[in-house]
């Protein structure tokens, strides 16, 4: 698979690593220097792009492969609010978007599972939800993809929540905080927490007087996302839509 890597820096980089030693080639290289000079016609040479870069340059980058006719794996958030007209674009141009807020297998089946616990705990409508995530420090917004995708799921299963808020954020070091949309019943809490070197962690809790139902993922290092990530490209090719983790796993 020849791959245009549009973002080359700890994702984009382990990606790379991934993708050499499995056989496939890297044809473009994009990152900040180099970016305002890549054209769509830089990218003809490729199969696929995989996109892991910065919130304010992901719609740029799927424009891009867009225009170049080349199917995209978009695994950078922040920008997921922006989704439905970007998918319009897609559909309209018959291109392919694989997007994700995380791509590894354990936290795909952590949504699953912390759907399924809501569906459950529902009826007796006595939990309350919280969720906390914490990620290292150059992290750049808050709360993580990943937690806004885990809220969306548990409140679309509760009667008594919609949505999510940002409740607080401990950290060292400045986070472009996302704006949950304006929600018509409680929102589910979220806490981001910033420390050295975290590669995601998120815990889940329902809450009541009487216990606590917890779930967790920890990611031990960026490789679920990286291999997610391979994966997904080797399924787009070919495939014409818009799709995200519950096609490629069949969850
Ligand atoms: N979906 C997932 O599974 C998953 C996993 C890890 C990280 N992420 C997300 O991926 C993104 C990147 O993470 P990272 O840790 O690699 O960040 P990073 O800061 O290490 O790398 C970002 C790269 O993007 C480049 N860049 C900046 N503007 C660009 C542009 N306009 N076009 C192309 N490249 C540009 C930078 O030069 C840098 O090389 C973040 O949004 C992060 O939250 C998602
Ligand atoms: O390192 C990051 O940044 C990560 N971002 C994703 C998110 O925001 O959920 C996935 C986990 C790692």
């Amino acid at each position: 698979m020849k791959i245009a890597l549009l973002g080359y820096g700890k994702m984009g980089r382990f990606i790379e690593d991934l993708a050499l030693a499995a056989g496939d080639e890297i044809v473009l290289r994009v990152d900040e220097a180099n970016r305002a000079s890549v054209r769509p016609q830089d990218l003809a040479a490729a199969d696929v792009a995989i996109e892991f870069s910065r919130p304010e340059a992901a719609v740029g980058n799927i424009d891009l492969a867009l225009a170049a006719g080349v199917p995209i794996v978009v695994g950078t958030t922040g920008w997921l609010a922006q989704l439905p007209q970007v998918s319009e674009r897609v559909k309209a141009a018959e291109g392919a978007l694989f997007w994700a807020s995380n791509f590894s297998v354990g936290v795909n089946v952590f949504f699953a599972a912390a759907r399924r616990t809501a569906e459950l705990l529902n009826p007796y409508g006595t939990y309350q939800v919280s969720i906390e995530e914490t990620h290292h420090l150059q992290k750049l917004d808050a709360p993580s993809g990943t937690a806004i995708t885990l809220a969306e799921t548990v409140a679309a299963a509760l009667d008594a929540y919609a949505g999510w808020e940002l409740s607080e954020v401990k950290s060292s070091v400045p986070q472009t905080q996302i704006t949950a949309p304006a929600s018509p019943a409680t929102p589910v809490p979220i806490v981001s927490v910033r420390e050295d070197a975290v590669p995601g962690t998120h815990h889940l809790s329902f809450d009541s007087t009487v216990d606590r139902l917890e779930l967790r993922h920890t990611a031990h290092s960026r490789a679920g996302f990286a291999e997610g990530a391979l994966a997904a490209a080797r399924w787009l090719v070919g495939r014409r839509g818009v799709f995200s983790m519950p096609d490629l796993l069949n969850l």
